[in-house]
């Protein structure tokens, strides 16, 4: 694809139908690490004026550990992952309560969604969450999502808001991703270092990853630092959403098209929401393995995998699971949705549909992954 001009980008997302905003811990807090009501609603002032132009907002707002921690007696944010998961939860209600306070003076209706890792994974609920996202922009409110904190278990969880805000992005179609952080955009290197200098605009965020150098949140409050957040500009360039990364204070100015902070191109066009969830969020629970003529037909693109060229299944899942699919020395060909159990493909070995059909009947003689539920790596 033709890589947009700087110019081109801010416009995209000065004219977004629908746009998603994600603010981090560290702009929503006081130096103290207490949530800050005052800048939150210097935030809800900027997003109010994107919704008064008519265009869909989804907040995605960090904040609920800021917000509790202050009102359960503790001096800082807790550490251990129970006692956070607790603060969450108290502080959840307390952040969207000032949410609620700030967007009502605009007259704008917001609406909770919480989501866990789990939520991008399984099909079911994401189709869920992607159905709830939808109707709430209809209705004209403000989805704020945030992570499901209090039950997020610790092997699964995004921890950061910045991935979760790439998957909403692709979840709601937006046409472009903001991110609000507490550095005005992306160095060459962390902030704290002299020759550190600010880049305007990255065409190709693919081809700056080596060039630039990243660290773990500056202030200690935000959680992945510029890790997360080239990651998930990353993720929305590869899914064609332009990204800009300023600190909260530019929201407005950036939400207008204004050159502050980073811009980052697409670097690709827009895929179905439905690959790019099969791409990037979900983790495979198994693996096919394919023979030379399966795994040739896998990588021309455009062809379903069928039971005949799959010698061998490994792991348990649940029809419905996404999957590896590989070759038979350990290389991963593609990402897809199996259409059976693991149990149900292990009798359905090497067989041809004429075969699958008699020996098991009709709903039997289909591809494991239809080429539908299929994305190459
Ligand atoms: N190359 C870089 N450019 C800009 N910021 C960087 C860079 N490397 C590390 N950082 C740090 O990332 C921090 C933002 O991440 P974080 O604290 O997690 O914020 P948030 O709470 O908004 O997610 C900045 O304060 C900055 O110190
Ligand atoms: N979900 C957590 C956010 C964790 C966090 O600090 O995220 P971030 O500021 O985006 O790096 C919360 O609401 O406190």
């Amino acid at each position: 694809m033709t890589t947009p001009s700087q110019a081109q980008v801010r416009s995209i997302v000065a004219q977004a139908k629908t746009i998603v905003v994600k603010v981090g811990s560290s702009s929503l807090t006081s130096s103290t690490g207490h949530l800050d009501v005052a800048r939150l609603s210097a935030l809800v002032a900027a997003l109010a004026e994107v919704r008064r132009m008519d265009a869909n907002v989804v907040l995605v707002s960090s904040g609920a550990i800021a917000a509790g921690f202050g009102p359960l007696g503790f001096d800082s944010r807790p550490i251990d992952v129970t006692t956070q998961q607790a603060t969450a939860s108290v502080g959840q209600g307390l952040l969207m309560a000032h949410y609620e306070a700030a967007f009502g003076r605009y007259g704008i209706r917001v609406g909770q969604i919480l989501i866990t890792a789990e939520d991008t994974i399984r099909s079911v609920q994401y189709r869920n969450a992607q159905r709830t996202l939808k109707r709430l922009l209809q209705l004209g409110v403000v989805p704020i999502v945030n992570e499901n904190d209090a039950l997020a278990s610790n092997e699964i969880r995004f921890g950061d808001n910045d991935r979760l805000s790439a998957l909403v992005a692709n979840l709601v179609r937006a046409d472009a991703l903001v991110l609000l952080t507490d550095v005005d955009g992306l160095y060459t290197a962390p902030p704290s270092e002299k020759d550190a200098k600010r880049l305007g605009y990255v065409p190709n965020v693919e081809k700056i990853l080596d060039k630039v150098r990243v660290s773990g949140s500056g202030s200690g409050i935000g959680t992945g630092g510029m890790v997360t957040k080239l990651e998930a500009v990353h993720v929305a360039a590869a899914s064609g959403i332009p990204s800009v990364l300023t600190c909260a204070e530019n929201a407005g100015p950036a939400l207008l098209g204004d050159p502050v902070g980073t811009a980052f191109a697409p670097i690709r066009h827009r895929g179905s929401s439905r690959r790019l969830w099969i791409g990037y969020a979900a983790a495979p629970r198994g693996e096919l393995i394919v023979d030379d003529g399966a795994a040739q037909a896998v990588r021309g693109g455009r062809a379903s995998l069928l039971a005949a060229g799959v010698v061998a299944v490994d792991r348990d899942f649940s029809a419905g699971d996404p999957v590896w699919i590989c070759d038979e020395e350990g290389n991963h060909l593609a990402k897809g949705l199996s259409s059976f159990d693991s149990e149900e493909i292990a009798q359905m070995l090497g067989k041809n549909t004429s075969e699958l059909k008699s020996e098991f009947g009709a709903e039997y003689a289909h591809p494991l992954v239809h080429r539908d539920n299929l994305v190459l790596v």
